[in-house]
């Protein structure tokens, strides 16, 4: 059910407060009156109030608005989220202002114009809001995330370059250090910022991890910064940015090498600036973020041949963080193959299943060009397909040998079309799976999926 917009009015005049409600009552969903501040804070803890209309004087004769500052710290010290316009006399202007900069959200002078004082509190209401879904957002995020972390499992590897690694994360943990982390498609450069974000001091906070890969140069500005209402013609309402969302928190930007030059000068602002201006504000929000970005490209050759902003580069790489990929990583390819052999197994009720050691041979000759992604989906496929007790090579490396069917010779099944236009699109876009999933329109997880599906 839609919740019902709930204003207070707190003034000691009970003519104003009267011909306020009087006026009010019409036009808000429910309109509480109050002559005595004292009442505001068992009030506040009482109903669910959106916005506080408060007088900035309340004791006869004394003129100096403190009690209404005084009261409306208190408001935002019980819930600083509160929408609070101040109502107060001409000559009180300058106080007016100065409680804004103290957290008020606008005034409005006596005497009132109904029509001016129902505009200012429905955008305080519309303000409310939007700060309430963006706290509901952040906390669903959090759970989301608190419920990702327990099935993401373990991040394995004992081979030197990998205990390097983690020696890395362990290190600019603590910090709140840009890290870029580089890595072939499916070394785990996402598990690594992940694992930063879990050690680090913002660990209760949200982790916004977002795909550049994906998002379009018309959507960049809305979907990083945001929107407010009208700004273009789909903006139906005002949209918090994904900066926005992961103030306080840690922002994870992945293919970082794939945004062209002009929206990398739009995030090199934002990152030098820490604020952000949505689409359509006239005002900056600040945002408070520790930044993690990934890319798969080699970043320096980028900025050589002139398709990466140097300047951006200094702001994303105080320290990096280079994975290895699988095949470099010797007896890890076993370890991590046996770790997703028993979670697989597991899973599908094949709990008695084993390795035969000619599938272990040929797992390690093997040079896994999709990484870690490409075994742990080998290793499931293997598990489901297995008829036996004892994994062979036959269950991990024959399924690439498909049929090659042409568009246009028939009869065509949906799989074989779908498989034709990834296999197609793939070929197009050099092995960027980024684009493979803008042109389908589909996800990049789903991409792999399919790839591993078809064994393209
Ligand atoms: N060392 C590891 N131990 C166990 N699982 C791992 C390890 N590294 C990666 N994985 C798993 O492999 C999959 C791919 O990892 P991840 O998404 O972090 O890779 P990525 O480098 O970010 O990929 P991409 O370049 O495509 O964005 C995930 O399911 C992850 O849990």
């Amino acid at each position: 059910m839609d919740k019902q917009d709930t204003i207070l009015i707190v003034d000691d005049n009970k003519s104003v407060l009267s011909s306020l409600e009087l006026f009010l009552k019409r036009k808000i969903d429910k309109v509480i009156t109050c002559s005595n501040p004292n009442q505001i804070p068992s009030l506040l803890r009482e109903e669910r109030i959106d916005l506080v209309l408060l007088d900035m004087n309340f004791t006869a004769g004394i003129n100096s608005g403190n009690e209404g500052i005084f009261w409306m710290r208190e408001i935002l010290k019980a819930d600083p989220q509160m929408v609070v316009v101040l109502i107060t006399a001409y000559g009180d202007v300058e106080l007016a202002v100065n409680a804004m900069k103290e957290g008020a959200t606008d005034f409005v002078l006596k005497p009132w114009d109904n029509q001016k004082l129902l505009a200012t509190i429905q955008s305080g209401l519309a303000l409310r809001k939007a700060k309430r879904e963006l706290k509901e957002v952040k906390q669903q995020q959090l759970q989301l995330q608190q419920d990702f972390s327990s099935t993401l499992g373990e991040f394995l590897g004992k081979s030197p370059s990998m205990e390097a690694v983690f020696k890395s994360i362990q290190k600019v943990a603590k910090t709140d250090a840009s890290i870029l982390i580089l890595g072939e498609n499916g070394t785990g450069k996402e598990l690594v910022a992940r694992e930063i974000h879990r050690l680090s001091d913002r660990a209760n906070k949200i982790f916004l991890s977002v795909d550049l890969g994906s998002i379009s140069e018309t959507l960049f500005e809305s979907e990083l910064f945001g929107h407010t209402k009208g700004a273009f013609t789909d903006a139906k309402e005002d949209r918090a940015g994904r900066f926005q969302t992961a103030s306080g928190g840690t922002l994870f930007l992945d293919e970082i090498g794939n945004l062209s030059l002009p929206m990398q000068a739009k995030l090199l602002t934002a990152i030098q600036n820490r604020e952000i201006t949505p689409l359509g504000a006239s005002k900056p929000i600040a945002v408070d973020i520790r930044l993690l970005c990934a890319t798969n490209k080699n970043i320096k050759e980028l900025v050589k041949e002139g398709s990466f902003r140097e300047d951006l580069l200094y702001r994303i790489n105080t320290i990096e963080i280079d994975l290895p990929p699988l095949r470099d990583r010797g007896s890890d390819i076993l370890l991590i193959a046996k770790h997703y052999l028993k979670q697989f197994a597991d899973k599908y009720d094949k709990s008695k299943l084993t390795l035969s050691s000619k599938a272990a041979e040929k797992i390690l000759e093997y040079k896994w060009p999709g990484n870690v992604r490409e075994l742990k989906h080998a290793m499931e496929r293997a598990v489901i397909m297995c008829e036996g007790d004892c994994l062979e090579p036959e269950e991990f490396f024959s399924h690439s040998s498909q049929p090659k069917i042409e568009l246009g010779s028939s009869p065509l099944s949906l799989d074989d079309a779908e498989r034709i236009l990834i296999e197609a699109s793939i070929k197009r876009h050099k092995g960027n799976i980024s684009k493979v999933a803008k042109e389908l329109n589909i996800g990049r997880q789903t991409i792999y999926r399919k790839i591993e599906k078809y064994g393209l």
